[in-house]
């Protein structure tokens, strides 16, 4: 696929299903893809802030997700619009929101799903990812249990264990499992109805469909799959109503015998604000953990990348060992790092791969792999810059007062622990005086949406961020 419009129409769904609604529309949605006179590829976005936003938090997994389908090794830059001056022709722009003309792609996003006769649309529709099947899996120490399992789950055989829950640090596969067992079982029963989630979707689907009035059709859509993945499910936690529906929803399904397979970054038992009846349920089949890559899987799933990229034309031949192991040994973090590490690798080296060195491959990667983790940054810390920042206590930040001028920070000091802690929202809620994680879920996004909006925020946030980085 060389076409830009269509490859920036495939990321983008993709990109939506990643970063959910809130941050698609508020940043991606209003930028547009053009193409410049030497070819670059920019995505021009409508605010320095959004360029920002953009670079920061979504311009890699763009250019991994163009790669993976431009057969040209061309990568995407991202400017505002007022560095490329007035609105770029329309012949040579995609207009982000184009999407919005396939609604059929974002099948949860409406609480009144409609039942989709073509197994093989259902499961696509809800976000699953091409290239995360089983081909795809490299078998190791700490994932080899889980994949055996996930294989006899996805062949549909009698006897197993149900629900089944995958456990283990976040990078490491448990979404890749949930999305391979999703297209290998609806390839082997086309007819079934395969859905699968993630319990933040669960959460947002079920909430607006109360909202709305509709349940019955959230709750009809749910309970008719015969097969139900739900990913990263401690996301469920702290909301009674949501886990109340999602313990009937459960309980009606095991009872009809459909198959039920859950992910989360701790073991069901651990998930402590997941209400006790719930996690037993979840932990009454069977927990299977999905560990942490050793340094020998890392460097089969960097030469696994770099073959599937090779297959696509992105790169070619093989990158010498000694530069495998110094990407995998310089890069900190889980799988989703060093896959960020190898893409920039392969865009970088294209047709020369073969003979990079390792001193090359480093200048190459340059802050890729400069490498040591960023200074760690507290939840304290956090509250105490944002309190100061606006004159407030921090007190005032944990406490029931919902007057503008502390609810704002307060959203902001959230919206900044999402950005710079590994804290989930039930856990941020919690350091925020015992709120709910779906109060914290609706600050982190109304922040997300004001700084698109509002240069005040967005300059607010930004000067925060450098205070917090010192
Ligand atoms: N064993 C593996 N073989 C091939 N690719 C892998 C493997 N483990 C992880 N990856 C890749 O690493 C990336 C991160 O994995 P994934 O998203 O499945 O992690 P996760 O455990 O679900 O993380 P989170 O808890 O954040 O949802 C994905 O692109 C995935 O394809």
């Amino acid at each position: 696929m060389t076409d830009p419009d269509r490859i920036w129409n495939e990321a983008s769904v993709r990109l939506r299903a990643e970063i959910g609604d809130g941050p698609f529309s508020s940043y991606i949605a209003p930028s547009a893809v053009r193409v410049d006179s030497s070819g670059q590829l920019i995505l021009v976005t409508p605010t320095a802030y959004a360029r920002d936003w953009v670079r920061k938090n979504a311009l890699r997994r763009m250019n991994e997700l163009w790669l993976g389908l431009d057969g040209l090794n061309r990568r995407l830059d991202v400017r505002c619009r007022a560095e490329v001056g007035s609105a770029p022709p329309a012949s040579a722009v995609i207009a982000g929101n184009v999407l919005d003309a396939t609604p059929r792609l974002a099948a949860f996003a409406s609480p009144t799903v409609p039942p989709i006769a073509d197994g093989a649309r259902a499961v696509r529709a809800a976000g699953l990812q091409d290239r995360l099947t089983f081909d795809s899996f490299v078998e190791g120490q700490g994932n080899a249990f889980a994949l055996a399992i996930a294989k006899q789950v996805a062949s549909w055989a009698d006897g197993h264990f149900n629900p089944v829950f995958f456990c283990g640090p976040y990078g490491y596969g448990k979404t890749h499992l949930l999305n391979a067992i999703a297209w290998e079982a609806q390839r082997l029963r086309p007819e079934a109805k395969v859905v699968y989630l993630t319990a933040e979707r669960f959460l947002s689907t079920f909430v607006k469909a109360m909202q709305d009035r509709s349940t019955a059709a959230f709750k009809e859509s749910l309970r008719s799959a015969d097969m139900l993945l739900l990913d990263d499910v401690q996301f469920v936690g702290g909301k009674t109503s949501t886990q109340e529906e999602l313990l009937s929803t459960l309980t009606a399904l095991i009872e009809d015998g459909k198959r039920i397979v859950f992910s989360a970054d701790r073991a069901p038992m651990a998930l402590t604000e997941v209400e006790p009846r719930l996690r037993s349920h979840l932990a009454a089949g069977l927990t299977c953990p999905v560990e942490a890559g050793d340094r020998e899987l890392k460097i089969a799933v960097a030469q696994n990348r770099l073959k599937a990229l090779s297959a696509l034309g992105v790169v070619q031949g093989e990158a010498a060992p000694e530069v495998l192991a110094q990407l995998v040994d310089r890069t900190p973090g889980s799988m989703r790092e060093l896959e960020g590490a190898v893409n920039t690798l392969a865009a970088a080296a294209g047709s020369r791969l073969a003979t990079v060195s390792v001193d090359e491959a480093s200048i190459l990667l340059g802050a890729a792999l400069r490498g040591g983790p960023e200074r760690r940054i507290t939840v304290d810390e956090i509250q105490k810059t944002v309190a100061d920042h606006f004159n407030l206590k921090q007190a005032d930040l944990l406490s029931e007062r919902r007057t503008r001028s502390v609810a704002r920070p307060r959203q902001m000091a959230m919206y900044l622990c999402k950005q710079h802690t590994t804290r989930s929202y039930p856990d941020i809620g919690r350091r925020f005086g015992g709120r709910d994680h779906t109060t914290v879920l609706h600050g982190v996004r109304k922040i997300e949406e004001l700084m698109a909006q509002d240069d005040q925020i967005a300059r607010d946030v930004e000067a925060l961020t450098r205070k917090l980085r010192g």
